[in-house]
Order: structure tokens, then sequence, then C-alpha cells
């Protein structure tokens, strides 16, 4: 792996973070809230979030539709913030992800990218602390995959319990082909998902799936019927119907304290290997290429 060489500045940081880490553990408040700052440099777009108490069904909306809702600095900073409004939400039951404008999401936001690449292991450490606390909401969560869901918007499917996916719907995680391992935690979430085979197999490939393979795959649980009005609706209803029918306090209980208890307990060390390993490869030369040749992942004509 090629060593990276850098600044005065960005040795600062670093060492400030690793003493963050040593002190208070990667995940301190004192040491989110140093890389939130810096975060909030990278304007545009936004992550919404909107309750119901009445169907205790909250959906939470990446907003950056020009780009394909690409991630930017800011959006991790409010998608980090709705979860924390999720977190004190006593009633709720279910959420939805989704994006604005026909996609899920197409990844970091590449001018973000370009601009950050000497802030990879903070930009890491905050992604999987936002997508830990996501995946481990008392509420029942489902990605909806309307369009793009590329590199870091396929990572963030995996950070809820469902994915449903539109007829015009594809996941991929590119990341490979963009010279990089997986930044937000995937890689841990995806092998706990589908096991080490087809975890391999989508990470190593780039491949891009469409509906049908990505059902088949297991990665996505139900494809929507093609030509349905409301798709955000209709997701709605799988949900209601499917988990959360009935009593709200058992279901959270059962999320949190069991089913969710279980998986936790050997995630953790995975997830720092993986973002150990994804620091490596940020700013690295096989990254620069990537970016240089300003990829398009298309997706195959059909599955
Ligand atoms: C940082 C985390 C890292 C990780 O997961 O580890 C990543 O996510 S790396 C980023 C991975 N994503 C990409 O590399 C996406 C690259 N883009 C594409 O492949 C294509 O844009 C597309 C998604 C296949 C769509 O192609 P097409 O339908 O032909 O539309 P356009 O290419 O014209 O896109 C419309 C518009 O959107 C902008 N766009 C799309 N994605 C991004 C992005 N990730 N960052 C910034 N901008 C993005 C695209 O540039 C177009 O804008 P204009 O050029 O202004 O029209």
């Amino acid at each position: 792996m090629p060593l990276r060489v850098h600044s005065m500045k960005d040795t600062l940081i670093r060492l400030y973070n690793y003493t963050c880490k040593r002190i208070f553990h990667h995940d301190s408040p004192l040491c989110l809230h140093t890389i939130r700052n810096e975060l909030l440099r990278f304007e545009g777009g936004s992550v919404d979030l909107q309750i119901d108490n009445e169907t205790g069904i909250a959906v939470m909306t990446l907003n950056n539709p020009r780009k394909m809702n690409a991630m930017t600095g800011k959006m991790m900073v409010d998608m980090s913030d709705c979860v924390h409004e999720l977190e004190q939400w006593q009633e709720g039951k279910g959420l939805i992800l989704r994006g604005e404008g026909g996609n899920l999401c197409t990844g970091g936001d590449l001018c973000f990218v370009k601009k950050a690449l000497h802030f990879g292991d903070e930009m890491a450490i905050y992604q999987h602390d936002t997508l830990t606390r996501l995946l481990n909401l008392p509420l029942i969560s489902v990605a909806l995959i309307q369009g793009h869901a590329l590199g870091g918007g396929a990572e963030l499917c995996t950070a809820c319990d469902y994915r449903v996916m539109s007829p015009g719907g594809r996941i991929g995680f590119v990341q490979i082909k963009m010279g990089l391992t997986t930044a937000w935690g995937a890689a841990t979430r995806l092998t706990k998902l589908l096991g080490r085979r087809k975890a391999l197999e989508l990470l190593c490939s780039a491949k891009i799936l469409l509906p049908s393979a990505a059902l088949v795959s297991g990665l996505v649980d139900h494809v929507l019927p093609e030509g349905c009005e409301n798709e955000l609706l209709e997701t709605q209803k799988w949900l209601l119907e499917n988990f959360i029918a009935f009593d709200a306090s058992l279901m959270r209980a059962i999320k949190s304290q069991v089913v969710h208890a279980e998986h936790a307990a050997d995630v953790a060390l995975a997830l720092e290997k993986e973002r150990k390993l994804f620091v490596q490869t940020w700013g690295g030369p096989a990254q620069l290429k990537a970016l240089a040749a300003n990829i398009k992942h298309k997706a195959p004509l059909k599955s």
C-alpha cells in the first residue's frame, strides 16, 4: 500500500484526534464536535426529517438533487442531527430513508471529496458514528432505493434494517473502482448481512445491481411494483403491514435489547479495522487516478 505524505496541519489534526481517541475513544463528543465544525465548511444540500406521530413513521430525506443527492460535509452533519432527533423520539416505530428528485444518493459529493483529501480519517470517524447510531435506533428502518445508490449511497443502505427498491433502482459498491475501500462502514455491515462470499463479490467487483439481481442476492428485501404511483406511500404500507402492526414498545425492545445487542457485540472491532484500511486508500494514487478519470458508473441494461 503506497504511503501518503501529510502536511504539518494534517499531522497536527491527526495528533489531536489520536489524543482524543486515546483519552476519550474515537466517538468522544469533543472529537466529533471538532470534526463537525470542519465538515460544516463543505456546504450544499441538506438532510431533512419529517416525524409523523400519528403513524409512528419518520421520513429522512437527502436533499441535493442537482448532484443526485451526493453528500456534502454539511449533509453529513445534518444526518447526524436527524439521528439525534430520532434517538429522542420515544413514540417512533419506523423510519424511511429516501432521496429527493428520483435518486437515493450517489455517494460522497466529488467536489467535497477532492477538497477533503486531508480529512479522510475524520470524515470516516464521523460517518461511522452516525451510521452506527442510525442502525442502532429502536425503530425499523428502511432505505427506499429510487434511482442510484452508489458508493457512499450504497453504504447508507446497509445502515438500515431493510431495503426496498423501485423498479428503476440500482445499487453498487463502486468504491474499488474509485481507488478506495468503503469509507462509511459498509464492508462490515454487508458481511453481516449477506455473508462472506456475497459481500466479497459485491465489494470487489463494483457490480451495479438492478432490482431482480439485488433481490436474488438478498441485498434488497422488496421490489415495488412497476407503475406504482406513490413509492413512498407504498414503502410506508410495506413497513406497516410487515413490521409495525403491533405494540411499539415491544417492537422497540426486541430490536434494541435482543436482536441488535447480539449484532453489536463483534461489530465495533471490525468497523475500526475497516476504517483504518480506508484511511490508507484515501488520497492515495489509485484514488487520485480515479478522480482524474471522471468515471461514470453505468448500470447493466438488464440483470
Ligand atoms: C466519500 C465516500 C465514497 C465511499 O463510498 O467510500 C464515495 O462515495 S466516492 C463517490 C462515488 N460516486 C461516484 O463516483 C459517482 C460518479 N457519478 C456517476 O457515476 C454519474 O454521475 C451517475 C451517478 C452514473 C449518473 O450519470 P448520468 O445519469 O449520466 O448523470 P450525470 O453524470 O450528468 O449527473 C448529473 C449531475 O449530478 C452530478 N453528480 C452525480 N453524482 C455526483 C457525485 N457523487 N458528486 C458530485 N456530483 C455528482 C454530476 O456531476 C452532474 O452534475 P453536472 O455535471 O453539474 O450536470
